[in-house]
């Protein structure tokens, strides 16, 4: 049982619940003009206490890449320049004001945490509507320009690494399954984004006419069916191309300790086979969770703002080359 528990732990690598919320006297984002917009950034940043605040507007294309890499702030929210991302210290909180919906708020932990999850943003969802007035029906629960946000406004979600089911060609299917319960498969920076290795997004599609418990509760038992087949998938491929899998890893990590420049789609096509092999013990590599830090560290702007911020492509691809070298050598097991 321990075992299984510490497996499924290197399938699920995070959860995210957020809540859209809306302001009852202002029309919805898309009718609402920057003066508005500004007005509800202030007020939240008024009822927000110790939260870092970033006005989309005020900072550089790196930056704004930089968030949405570290899964702080959507993509769409980049969009608009008199949006504002707030978040604490720790990055478990943030609230996003400009987006689809005037609020987003939203809480991330490692792991399946989708409950954590939920009481930690619960928690601020009530204090902020204390003070800011949201727009809520008693029918239909809290308002949205968009139907798929009316009612609990909640999404919970789970960005999980299935390379044994990609690798079987059964994520189409798996995806088509799912979609019958009510669940979405996106890619690892949601929607609109394509997956890219092997990383995918799961959550619930719709928030009306159901609890947050009931969201929560099938989203967890998706992803907790979603792991255990994964983890099958695994075994069966030890089982029946045993040569054929070592072979494949191997080269993954041939590659990745000696290639000179790294492209981000060959990176995170390695980095997936990397990852599984370190988890199931075929590549001699000590630790799993610095390989995992790597899906973050590696991405674009992550890495130019460690070069002082110039964003040229090949620049960062042979300084992604030569940072993963490094990890992968500090944690090669010795012979
Ligand atoms: N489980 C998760 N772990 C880490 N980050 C996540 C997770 N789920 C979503 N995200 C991040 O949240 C951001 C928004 O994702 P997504 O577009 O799927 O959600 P949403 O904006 O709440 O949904 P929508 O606008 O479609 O209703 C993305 O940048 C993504 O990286």
């Amino acid at each position: 049982m321990e075992e299984w528990m510490e497996q499924k732990k290197s399938v699920i690598l995070s959860s995210r619940v957020r809540l859209a919320r809306n302001y009852k006297d202002y029309p919805f984002p898309d009718r609402l003009n920057e003066k508005g917009c500004e007005e509800i950034v202030e007020q939240v940043g008024r009822a927000l206490d110790g939260f870092r605040k970033i006005v989309v507007g005020e900072v550089d294309d790196t930056t704004k890449y930089l968030l949405v890499e570290r899964h702080l702030a959507s993509r769409e929210l980049m969009d608009n320049p008199c949006g504002a991302l707030f978040f604490n210290e720790e990055e478990t909180l943030a609230v996003m004001v400009g987006e689809e919906d005037h609020l987003r708020l939203q809480s991330l932990e490692p792991g399946l945490g989708l409950r954590t999850a939920y009481e930690r943003i619960d928690e601020l969802d009530r204090k902020l509507e204390k003070v800011l007035p949201y727009a809520y029906d008693p029918q239909w629960g809290y308002l949205s320009s968009c139907p798929t946000n009316v009612g609990t406004g909640m999404r919970a979600s789970a960005l999980v690494h299935l390379p044994a089911l990609s690798m079987t060609g059964q994520m189409d299917n798996m995806a088509r399954a799912v979609s019958k319960l009510g669940i979405t498969v996106r890619g690892m920076y949601g929607e609109g984004s394509e997956p890219m290795g092997d990383l995918f997004q799961i959550s619930n599609q719709l928030t009306l006419g159901r609890t947050e418990e009931e969201l929560i509760s099938r989203v967890q038992t998706t992803v907790e069916s979603l792991a255990e087949l994964e983890l099958e998938g695994r075994r069966t491929l030890l089982e029946y191309g045993h040569l054929d899998l070592e072979d494949r890893l191997n080269r993954a990590y041939g590659l990745m300790l000696y290639a000179k420049k790294l492209e981000l789609p060959e990176f995170m096509r390695l980095i997936s086979d990397v990852l599984l092999g370190a988890e199931m013990e075929l590549l001699p590599v000590r630790a799993v969770e610095p390989l995992q830090d790597l899906l973050v560290t590696m991405q674009p702007a992550g890495l130019a703002k460690t070069m002082g911020d110039e964003m040229s492509p090949a620049k960062i691809n042979i300084l992604r080359a030569k940072k993963v070298q490094e990890v992968l050598r500090d944690l090669k097991e010795e012979d």
